[in-house]
């Protein structure tokens, strides 16, 4: 698998778990803590509204217990004054506590003084009626006479429906502030649950509630007045209020504030997918830009490399410290590589006694020559230089102090042609060879000299014949321009004819020089 589709499939695999990672926080994390968020809130509506419905009930039934119980209660059921009325139950009074309606009743149910709210008040009649005629052996409103009778203290409170309309009655017993003692009577405080008093109640508790008849299908509603644990989540929940004979009488509605989870927006779900796949793709490029490309590009000069056998060094500056460390290494080991090649190449056209330019190298280097010879017609100029009775020094002096006077002799040579435009190579054993790009006839001569002397002037020390030193014979031959039918000599007849001037040189006694154009 290729870097490049390996990377593809490693950032498409990223853009799935991120998707996934994303959608897995939504639904298993994000969704279940709204949920219980929202149910926790419609409970604490419930719990609001539970308390303040309660409250209202209490207070009524509290604050009945308090007048009832109560001496001068007791003294104004015996003998009803209007002064008792007026300083101890203004009217001022039971509106400012929400109390609709209030009925002192004697022992024989015979209504002593009544306090009725104007909502209620065309209904008087019917409202005490109702009292009585609810007042059955079952389900007593009022103290029944048998309690009257055997002066058993009562208490009792619950709802009721009253010309449509629900109401909360508390009844208690009339009797002196002890608690004990002779009934005098009792005492009805009635609060009339009607869209004020619900109003007042949303106020208080900040909770929407309504109250209406019970419908039909109250079958499965459970009791308001139980704490009751909201279990789903819902724009609304109803209960049930039962009248003090148990019957159904109304439902209490709460409308919820929160009502819904938040529903999966899918602008923002698709503008999100598209951000991680911009995210991915900018990663992506940067991965390819400054990983994937320069490993290609690294790659890439290897391999053509292996055609031309050069290998160029590698890009530096790399964003990623470790790619630029293995560019620098690469760029090091190339060095290293170049050195030891370069070395190398030395080695095969260098001569590995004198360190001047073998044969090899100088037959590379005549193919240049010999090119332009052969195209151009342009001349040139050949030596044979040959140590003198060399055997003669080996034998006298030891092979050894003949491999140093060899290396004398081209070192020699080397520092002459420095000044020349032309190359000096050890042709074979005791003799070197000089190719000179120039051809002029005394120019040749007299370098041909200057190498003899300078050889002469070594001052390596020979002993033979009246010789003192050691010297070379040189043998020239001079290559026209414009020679003749060029393209049939080739470099083997020049060296050949060099060779020929170098035998004269021998002959002529040594230490000489001989030069001859070449093709005369
Ligand atoms: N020390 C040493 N001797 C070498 C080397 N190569 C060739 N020789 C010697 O060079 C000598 C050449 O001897 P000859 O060819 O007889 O020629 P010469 O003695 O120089 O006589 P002329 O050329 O006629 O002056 C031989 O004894 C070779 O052994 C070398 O690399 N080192």
């Amino acid at each position: 698998m290729t870097l490049k589709r390996f990377s593809l499939l490693l950032l498409s695999s990223l853009l799935l778990t991120i998707t996934m990672l994303l959608v897995s926080i939504y639904y298993f994390f994000y969704l279940p803590g709204i949920k219980t968020e929202v149910l926790d809130q419609q409970q604490q509506e419930y719990n609001l509204l539970y308390s303040a419905l309660s409250l209202s009930k209490n207070s009524l039934t509290t604050l009945c217990y308090d007048y009832a119980v109560w001496d001068e209660l007791v003294e104004y059921v015996g003998n009803p004054t209007d002064d008792f009325v007026q300083s101890n139950m203004p009217n001022n009074a039971f509106e400012a506590a929400n109390i609709d309606a209030v009925f002192v009743i004697d022992t024989n149910n015979k209504l002593i003084w009544d306090y009725q709210d104007d909502s209620l008040k065309s209904s008087r009649s019917s409202l005490v009626h109702l009292f009585h005629q609810q007042n059955t052996e079952s389900f007593a409103i009022l103290p029944t006479a048998a309690e009257i009778a055997s002066q058993t203290v009562s208490s009792r409170s619950g709802y009721l429906v009253f010309d449509g309309a629900l109401i909360y009655f508390s009844n208690t017993t009339i009797l002196p502030s002890t608690g004990h003692g002779e009934i005098a009577g009792s005492l009805t405080m009635v609060r009339l649950v009607d869209k004020a008093l619900i109003n007042d109640i949303s106020q208080f508790s900040l909770v929407k509630f309504s109250i209406e008849d019970a419908q039909t299908s109250t079958k499965n509603m459970q009791e308001f007045f139980s704490l009751k644990k909201i279990e789903t989540i819902a724009p609304s929940h109803n209960w049930l209020i039962r009248n003090t004979f148990d019957d159904q009488v109304v439902q209490v509605t709460l409308h919820h504030k929160k009502v819904s989870l938040p529903q999966l927006d899918w602008a923002s779900a698709i503008s999100i997918l598209l951000s991680i796949v911009l995210i991915v793709s900018l990663s992506l490029m940067a991965l390819s830009r400054l990983l994937i490309k320069p490993l290609i590009r690294f790659n890439k000069s290897i391999n053509d490399s292996s055609d031309d056998n050069f290998i160029s060094k590698m890009a530096s500056n790399h964003f990623i410290d470790e790619l630029e460390n293995v560019s620098y290494s690469f760029n090091q080991l190339l060095l290293k590589f170049n050195a030891q090649q370069n070395y190398l190449e030395t080695l095969t056209v260098q001569d590995s006694l004198t360190g001047i330019t073998n044969r090899r190298g100088l037959e590379a280097f005549t193919k240049r020559i010999i090119a332009r010879w052969h195209l151009e017609n342009v001349g040139f100029s050949v030596m044979m230089i040959d140590v003198d009775n060399f055997k003669y020094f080996n034998d006298k002096q030891g092979h050894l102090k003949g491999d140093d006077a060899l290396t004398a002799v081209a070192t020699s040579l080397l520092e002459v042609m420095a000044q020349y435009d032309g190359l000096a190579a050890r042709y074979g054993g005791e003799e070197f060879c000089i190719i000179l790009a120039d051809n002029h006839h005394q120019n040749i001569l007299n370098v041909a000299e200057e190498i003899r002397e300078s050889i002469e002037k070594l001052h390596i020390s020979n002993n033979i014949d009246d010789r003192d030193w050691l010297t070379v014979s040189i043998g020239v031959v001079v290559v026209d321009d414009k020679l003749a039918d060029v393209e049939k000599y080739n470099f083997s007849d020049v060296l050949q004819h060099a060779d020929e001037q170098l035998y004269l040189a021998k002959q002529a006694g040594r230490n000489t020089v001989r030069v001859a154009k070449f093709g005369d």
